[in-house]
C-alpha cells in the first residue's frame, strides 16, 4: 500500500511529455492536493516516452496495434516506477492490462471537436477542393462523407506542430479537440467549435483518466474523492459501445452521451474509412442502463452494417 502522505516518497503520476498530457497531470495533481490538503512536494511527475511519442513520421494506424500511448506507462505502473498513470480516455484501449484499473475520471472537459483554420471559418466555409489535415480515422472519414470534394492529408504531431502545418500552407484547416485546446489555453485557435449531430466526437473525448494498480487500495482510497460521477456515467456508456465494436485503431467510430436529470442518451457512429457510407443511431434510458444502451446500440449497427461493411478497411 502507498503512503502518500510521506514526503520522502513523494507519489509517483506517470504521463507522456506532451504539453497536454503535462498539463492534464497538474490537473490532477491540483485536484488530489485540495482534496487531500497535500502540499505539491508530495508528489512527482515522471515522464515516460511512449511508442506513440517516438515515431512521428507515420500515420499511426501504420505503425499498428493498441496502446500505442500506454504501453510503456502501463509497464512502468507494473514495476512499480509510477504509482498512478493520467491518460486522455479517448486514447484508451477499451480492457485495461491485468492488475490495472482505470476507476477515477476527472470532470469532463467540452467534447467537441474544434475546426482550426488561419482562414476560413467553418467547415461549410471551405472552398472546393480545399486541402485539410488530419490523422483521425473517425474525423477524415466523417468530413469525406459530407464533403467528398475536400482533399485530405496526414498530420501528425502535437498541436504546435498541426498549427506550424497551417501557417506553412501544408493544409487550409483541421480539427482539434476543444478539450485539448482549452486545458492548453489555446481555445483562441478554434474558429468553431463543432455540434456533435454535425460531427460527432470519439468517445471519451474531453475525459481524463487515472490508471492505477488493481491491488493498491491506497491510492484508490487517495481518488475517490477526486472521481466525477457524471463524467464516469456518460464514458462507461460510450466505452461499452466501443468495447461491443471492438473498436480497433482502422474503424472510424464516434460515440458521445449526455445526461438530462436520471436520463442517459447515447448517439454512435461507424464508418466506412473512405467516408462513403456512415451509420449512426442513438438510445435512451436510465443511467445505470449506460453500458447495456452502448452494447445494444453497437449490435443494431453492427446487424445493419453487415459483414461488407468493414470488409474494405
Ligand atoms: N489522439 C490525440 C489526443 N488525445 C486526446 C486529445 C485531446 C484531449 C481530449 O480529447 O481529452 C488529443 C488531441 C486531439 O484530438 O485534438
Amino acid at each position: 500500500m502507498t503512503n502518500f502522505a510521506d514526503p520522502d516518497r513523494p507519489l509517483k503520476i506517470g504521463t507522456r511529455g506532451s504539453k497536454l498530457a503535462l498539463a492534464q497531470a497538474y490537473e490532477l495533481r491540483a485536484r488530489v492536493m485540495a482534496a487531500h490538503d497535500l502540499p505539491a512536494e508530495a508528489f512527482e511527475i515522471v515522464v515516460i516516452r511512449t511508442t506513440g511519442d517516438r515515431v512521428t513520421d507515420r500515420p499511426l494506424k501504420e505503425i499498428g496495434g493498441k496502446g500505442l500511448f500506454t504501453k510503456e506507462i502501463e509497464e512502468a505502473l507494473a514495476a512499480g516506477g509510477i504509482d498512478i498513470a493520467v491518460h486522455s480516455m479517448k486514447d484508451m484501449p477499451t480492457v485495461q492490462p491485468d492488475g490495472m484499473v482505470i476507476d477515477c475520471l476527472l470532470p469532463r472537459e467540452d467534447a467537441r471537436d474544434a475546426f482550426v483554420s488561419p482562414h476560413v471559418g467553418s467547415i461549410a466555409e471551405l472552398p472546393e477542393g480545399a486541402v485539410v489535415g488530419s490523422s483521425s480515422l473517425r474525423r477524415r472519414a466523417q468530413l469525406a462523407h459530407r464533403r467528398p470534394d475536400l482533399r485530405l492529408v496526414e498530420f501528425r504531431g502535437n498541436v504546435q506542430t498541426r498549427l506550424q502545418k497551417l501557417e506553412d500552407g501544408v493544409a487550409v484547416a483541421t480539427f482539434l479537440a476543444m478539450a485539448g485546446l482549452s486545458r492548453l489555453d489555446m481555445l483562441h485557435v478554434a474558429r468553431s467549435p463543432i455540434d456533435p449531430a454535425e460531427m460527432l466526437p470519439a468517445v471519451a473525448q474531453g475525459a481524463i483518466g487515472i490508471e492505477r494498480r488493481s491491488d493498491d487500495d491506497g491510492i484508490a482510497a487517495l481518488l475517490r474523492p477526486v472521481n466525477d460521477v457524471e463524467t464516469t456515467q456518460r464514458v462507461a456508456a460510450e466505452r461499452a459501445f466501443l468495447a461491443r465494436l471492438d473498436g480497433s485503431c482502422q474503424t472510424p467510430i464516434a460515440g458521445y452521451a449526455e445526461l438530462q436529470g436520471t436520463r442517459l442518451s447515447l448517439r454512435g457512429e461507424i464508418l466506412r474509412p473512405d467516408g462513403s457510407q456512415a451509420l449512426a443511431g442513438m438510445r435512451e434510458g436510465e443511467i445505470a442502463d449506460g453500458p447495456a444502451m452502448g452494447r445494444d446500440l453497437a449490435e443494431e449497427l453492427l446487424t445493419r452494417a453487415g459483414q461488407g461493411f468493414f470488409d474494405h478497411l
